[in-house]
């Protein structure tokens, strides 16, 4: 009976990430086996409209007290939709089901004949095809009826191999491409077929979730990375050219730090660092399995704002933050929502005797009988309490993502950096941006956000919003081009999550001195290098219709010795170059100012 109490017990468990992680967790073994134990749940889901109308009608669960109607569910399913039947040889709770077989087999007929099938196999086909449908190919339906589709977005290692090899290669020989992701999701069966917007999203891929490609060649190998789009803006936004000198800022795992190494290529530098020693661990397998160790050196366990003068990373050109966030853009690919698993009633519902809950008029654990409109109130007390708790926790993030937007100004050579979330929150996107554009620092410093025709993403539509830039300090007009440089992505986008990105560039002069900033509305291109593929122009409306046929995977977020380089001062070797004396006046005062804008800000 282990392999049905094991099944009530996770059905009931609050579902906190997938069924399939949930079976296959080593630290957490089930006594059953687990592909018995899988199939077992995602079959009885799926048929659990049916299976609740038999019990039900059945009237067994009036009748046998042992059986719970999660339990008398999952009985049912093997007792009337497999060939093989109850799988154990006896025991009290299969002999209670069994003595309502004949009953149970003609509701179930009747169930079948009412839903229109004259046999089971025609009644299976339908619930199967109806579930490949809606929810294991990635296709969702909204609440408000909208449909988005979920492919797994494939990012090809350009250091170790190429686009057209990969399309080659074993993994993919056999695909075709399809005009729109959309277009993959619309065949009875699934075929392979990818997607690509080649001039956008370079090296990218959509293909199908169903095709699971970790066990190929490509993938083990490290040639291809699985990264959603989304997750590949920043870099793409960035656009550091060949050989140029990155941070990135908060690297770990790496997915974006191993796509900077493939655009800046051998002969570009990146320093990735990672304040969270175990995530640096696996930042660094990330960087030798995308055989980039040569280009990348990984700051393990260090805090991206005690990086001063006199590191080797200060000189940096370009830097990539995409620090921590509250990840509310995040997807689940959840593959069975056990939580909308529709039980059938009986007069004497009981819980699965591991999880007792408490009943409505139940005596409170401090011994107080609760009123309804005591509950009342103090659900909406912990309601509230909640949003607080929540509204307390963006703002600390808010606070702590300025700041490191605000240390990224202080870099001397920066010419480029790019801030992004995988949030939704304003608080963590338009309104840090206003924040750090309002500092001292930015006005000094020359920084701004990069108006939107500068921009390698200028023709993906949905960009920040106006409305949450409000509290910058400067004309609407200016306040629209900020949100006009500002990338959002919606969940339903087909990019796989929700996510917002800006790039703060600086104007450079022909000596190569920086200057201009924020309320210079003579927006000036940066003379910069030419690295640029994208300045798309006036093609927009065409683009903006090429990538709403993309409409969705979440963004996937991976150091030994401390690699700490020897201008460190924490390497204990003596720095290489000490700054001359004009230029550690200006730092120190640039960090007294800096350290003013902070105040201010929190
Ligand atoms: C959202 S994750 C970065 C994901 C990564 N960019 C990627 O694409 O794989 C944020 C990371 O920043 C690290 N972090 C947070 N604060 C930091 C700081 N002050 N300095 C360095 N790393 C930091 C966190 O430990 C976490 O690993």
């Amino acid at each position: 009976m282990s392999l049905y109490l094991e099944a009530a017990t996770i059905l009931e468990s609050p579902q906190t990430t997938s069924l399939k992680a949930i079976i296959y967790n080593p630290s957490k073994p089930f006594k059953s086996p687990q592909p018995k134990l899988y199939a077992l749940i995602v079959e009885t889901l799926k048929f659990q409209d049916i299976l609740k109308e038999v019990v039900e009608n059945s009237g067994i669960l009036k009748l046998e007290r042992k059986l719970t109607p999660l339990l008398s569910i999952l009985l049912t399913h093997d007792l009337l939709l497999t060939k093989s039947g109850i799988a154990t040889s006896s025991g009290p709770l299969k002999d209670a089901l069994l003595r309502h077989k004949a009953r149970l087999n003609a509701e179930f007929t009747r169930a079948r004949l009412r839903r229109g099938h004259a046999d089971i196999k025609s009644l299976i086909g339908a619930v199967n095809a109806e579930h490949s449908r809606e929810s294991e190919d990635g296709v969702t339906k909204t609440a408000t009826g909208l449909t988005s589709f979920n492919p797994r977005w494939v990012r090809v290692n350009a250091l170790q191999t190429t686009l057209e090899d990969s399309l080659s290669s074993p993994t993919f020989h056999a695909f075709q491409e399809v005009g729109s992701v959309s277009d993959m999701f619309f065949f009875d069966v699934v075929r392979k077929t990818y997607y690509r917007k080649a001039e956008i999203l370079p090296n990218i891929l959509a293909i199908h979730p169903s095709h699971d490609i970790t066990s190929s060649e490509l993938y083990k190998s490290g040639k291809i990375i699985l990264q959603s789009a989304s997750s590949c803006l920043p870099a793409i936004m960035l656009d550091p050219p060949k050989g140029s000198m990155v941070v990135d800022g908060c690297a770990a795992p790496g997915n974006k730090t191993t796509h900077l190494a493939a655009l800046v290529g051998s002969s570009g530098k990146i320093f990735a660092v990672e304040r969270d020693r175990r995530r640096a661990d696996i930042l660094e397998m990330m960087i030798t399995k995308a055989g980039a160790e040569g280009i990348v050196t990984t700051l393990k366990a260090t805090d991206f704002t005690t990086i001063m003068e006199g590191h080797p990373a200060w000189q940096a050109s370009y830097i990539l933050l995409d620090p921590s966030c509250s990840g509310s853009g995040i997807l689940q690919r959840v593959d069975w929502d056990i939580s909308k698993l529709n039980l059938p009633s009986s007069d004497t519902t009981s819980s699965h005797p591991s999880k007792k809950k408490r009943k409505r008029d139940e005596t409170l654990p401090n011994g107080s009988a609760s009123q309804p409109e005591e509950r009342e109130t103090k659900q909406l007390e912990e309601e509230i309490q909640d949003d607080d708790t929540s509204r307390e926790r963006l703002q600390s993030l808010s606070d702590f993502q300025v700041a490191i937007i605000l240390h990224a100004f202080l870099f001397p050579n920066a010419r480029r950096i790019t801030y992004s979330t995988c949030s939704v929150h304003a608080e963590e996107n338009e309104h840090v941006v206003a924040r750090v554009l309002n500092s001292e620092i930015a006005k000094e410093r020359g920084w701004r956000v990069q108006s939107r025709d500068e921009n390698p993403l200028s023709t993906w539509h949905r960009r920040g919003l106006v409305g949450e830039l409000s509290d910058l300090k400067s004309s609407l007009e200016e306040q629209r081009r900020v949100a006009d440089g500002c990338i959002r992505v919606h969940r339903t986008d087909s990019l796989g999550g929700g996510f917002f990105v800006t790039c703060f560039t600086r104007q450079v002069d022909d000596k190569g001195q920086f200057g201009g900033g924020i309320g210079n509305l003579d927006i000036v291109p940066a003379q910069e290098d030419k690295s640029r593929s994208q300045v798309l122009g006036d093609t927009t409306e065409v683009e903006n219709q090429e990538w709403n046929g993309l409409s969705d995977e979440g963004p996937n977020e991976a150091v030994s010795a401390v690699d700490i380089a020897d201008g460190d001062p924490r390497s204990g070797k003596r720095q290489k170059r000490k700054p001359g004396k004009a230029q550690q006046g200006r730092t120190e005062k640039t960090n007294r100012q800096f350290q003013k804008g902070r105040k201010g800000w929190s």
